[in-house]
């Protein structure tokens, strides 16, 4: 057998053990009741209601993810970029540089990603679900943003239908995103539609991936521990397994069994901010097998580039004073972008480098 390229190896204590727990744990919670229509009458009033935001709420503050089934997401609009996806992902490799990701354009196809500065065992491709991607006018603290990056969705040729099949699941997979957004809010005290405004010139993204099978699952990891930057992620994956996510109890690697027709939804990063820290962003990881190929399909919903995300003063008082200076969504999302290339020996930028103390 070749040896591997060391690019590829986790120091050892991130390395993932032989035997894996999988997770009794992560709350499944079932979504029979909501409904997207807009006009509909709040059924907040209806105790069976106010079951189900408690039930969101307990999982986002004990374990930061939950899965959710009956969510009315159209299984032939899941199927059809499932689909999109593993043909894109069997293109050459020559095809699919095309739309290859570079310094300059933040869209298209990546295969050499790098998490806290080991590469992953994966390929990837992402796209903005709302276009064009709204830059705030210039002003000398935006001038990165401005000068340096292209925001433009980058389609390949091939597959046929790729491009009706993402945008099709993008727009299903965004209103739910927007359901649990409304019963976040609620769990949490404040407005149904509290964080409704801070998505108008959204940069929610959607990302395809494709781990391919590794002769080293004992050495290398899909997708390196992290904590998902954005608001909240709304995760579709197949029924490979895989994803292990770190209990907040004792911080033990568990493993999300894949439900059929479920997503996984996690808390990211501007949540825990949001929230002042009631719900935390959790790490969590991607392990690889020698046998199958694993293909997931995280949609993240991600503020406008102009947003300045802080503590909301519904949920801070003299006891319970503000936790984070306001972190700009714009710098924060480049500064974690450009480390996201190659090794670099400073950390990127993380929340708690926003922490006051
Ligand atoms: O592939 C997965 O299951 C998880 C992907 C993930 O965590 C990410 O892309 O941020
Ligand atoms: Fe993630």
């Amino acid at each position: 057998m070749v040896e591997i390229d060391q690019v590829f190896v986790q120091a050892a204590e991130h390395r993932p053990k032989p035997s894996v727990t999988i997770a009794e744990g992560i709350p499944l919670i079932d979504l029979s009741l909501i409904n997207y229509q807009q006009d509909q009458e709040s059924p907040s009033s209806s105790s069976v209601y106010s079951n189900l935001i408690e039930e969101i709420g307990r999982a986002c503050k004990e374990w930061g993810f939950f899965q959710v089934i009956n969510h009315k997401v159209p299984l032939e609009k899941r199927q059809r970029i499932e689909v999109a996806a593993k043909e894109f992902f069997g293109l050459s490799l020559e095809e699919k540089v095309k739309v290859r990701r570079d310094e300059k354009n933040v869209l298209g196809y990546f295969e050499a990603e790098h998490t806290k500065n080991v590469r992953d065992w994966k390929e990837v491709y992402d796209f903005n679900v709302q276009q064009p991607t709204f830059i705030p006018p210039s002003d000398s603290d935006n001038d990165d943003i401005n000068s340096q990056f292209q925001w433009d969705n980058r389609w390949p040729l091939n597959p046929p239908h790729f491009r009706e099949a993402c945008e099709d699941y993008a727009q299903e997979v965004e209103k739910l995103a927007y359901k649990l957004m409304e019963l976040i809010a609620l769990s949490l005290g404040l407005e149904a539609n509290r964080f409704r405004g801070f998505f108008k010139h959204n940069t929610s993204n959607i990302r395809l991936n494709h781990y391919p099978p590794c002769p080293y699952p004992h050495l290398a990891l899909g997708l390196g521990r992290h904590k998902d930057t954005g608001v909240l992620t709304v995760l579709n994956q197949d029924d490979v397994g895989g994803l292990q996510v770190r209990r907040k109890s004792d911080g033990e690697w568990i493993t999300v069994k894949p439900i059929p027709n479920s997503f996984i939804i996690n808390v990211g990063d501007m949540i825990q901010v949001w929230s002042n820290d009631a719900y935390e962003s959790v790490e969590h990881r991607v392990m690889v097998n020698s046998e199958r190929d694993r293909y997931s399909i995280p949609f993240f919903l991600k503020p406008a580039l102009y947003t300045d995300v802080e503590p909301l003063q519904e949920l801070t008082n003299h006891n319970n004073p503000p936790k984070y200076k306001p972190v700009n969504w714009g710098k924060f999302r480049i500064s974690r972008m450009t480390s996201n290339f190659t090794k670099s020996s400073v950390e990127n930028l993380q929340i708690y480098h926003f922490k006051l103390s």
